[in-house]
């Protein structure tokens, strides 16, 4: 795929509070290169989950445009919207949000299943995801039996099973130790290479920005600047 994966020119939501309302994101241009590898970073409270719920399609922005892979969601009826969501993104979050009462493999399989995948197909595709991410002899396993790490990569496993085009991450490594933190990014960067996704990141995480081919760096609902990661930020990406 060429062209942009992400494009949001002026993109801005509010939320209702006791004071009036909050403008968390005011204004954001961000385009991602399809299959380029971007963080988004910024201070606490500065719109990045906001912006990225709005990219992947669980909030609707209240101004400016917003095209994921061609397409502006907020054009799509509420079924079209969801479809559109289950088939080309893929998510991973700080939480790692695994079904508890499923195996590993069980749980990968459930984007499969939602997009119209037979059973067996489905269960075929997820013990794939989860060889790539090196769980394959985990894949009966229930996540309480799991380390962190290893859910964490049984959620990378469940975020790409489908082949998304996009896939889109919020805070990914903050519930790991560094040590695991980085090998679930390299797996992550590796994967999106692979399967030609593109991978949107916010993260507070310094030592992983040698994973990025560029940080977008957001500050009081706007992207500020967006540039490759400096040398001393960490070393070369293996
Ligand atoms: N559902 C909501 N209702 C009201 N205000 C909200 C809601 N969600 C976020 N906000 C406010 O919008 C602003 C941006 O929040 P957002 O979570 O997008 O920031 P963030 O950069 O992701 O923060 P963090 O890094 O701490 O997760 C903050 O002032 C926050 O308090």
């Amino acid at each position: 795929m060429t062209g942009a994966a992400v494009l949001c020119r002026g993109v801005g939501k509010s939320y209702p509070s006791a004071a009036g309302r909050v403008q968390a994101v005011s204004g954001a241009d961000l385009e991602v290169r399809a299959g380029e590898v971007m963080f988004l970073v910024g201070p606490s409270g500065c719109g990045k989950t906001t912006l990225i719920s709005i990219i992947a399609g669980v909030l609707r922005r209240d101004t400016g445009e917003c095209r994921i892979l061609g397409t502006d969601l907020d054009t799509l009826a509420p079924a079209a919207a969801s479809a559109f969501r289950r088939r080309h993104i893929g998510f991973v979050f700080q939480a790692f949000n695994l079904i508890p009462t499923l195996t590993a493999q069980e749980n990968v399989a459930v984007p499969m299943l939602l997009n119209g995948a037979a059973r067996s197909a489905a269960r075929r595709a997820a013990l794939e995801a989860l060889e790539a991410v090196e769980l394959g002899a985990h894949a009966a396993k229930r996540p309480s039996q799991l380390s962190g790490g290893q859910q964490q990569r049984v959620a990378l496993a469940r975020a790409i099973v489908h082949g998304p085009a996009l896939v889109v991450c919020d805070e990914p490594t903050s519930a790991l130790d560094h040590h695991t933190g980085m090998e679930v990014m390299r797996l992550l960067r590796r994967l999106a290479h692979e399967r030609d996704s593109t991978l949107l990141v916010v993260t507070h995480d310094h030592r992983i920005y040698e994973f990025a081919d560029r940080i977008a760096e957001m500050d009081d609902g706007r992207i500020l600047r967006v540039g490759a990661p400096r040398p001393n930020d960490g070393s070369t990406v293996p």
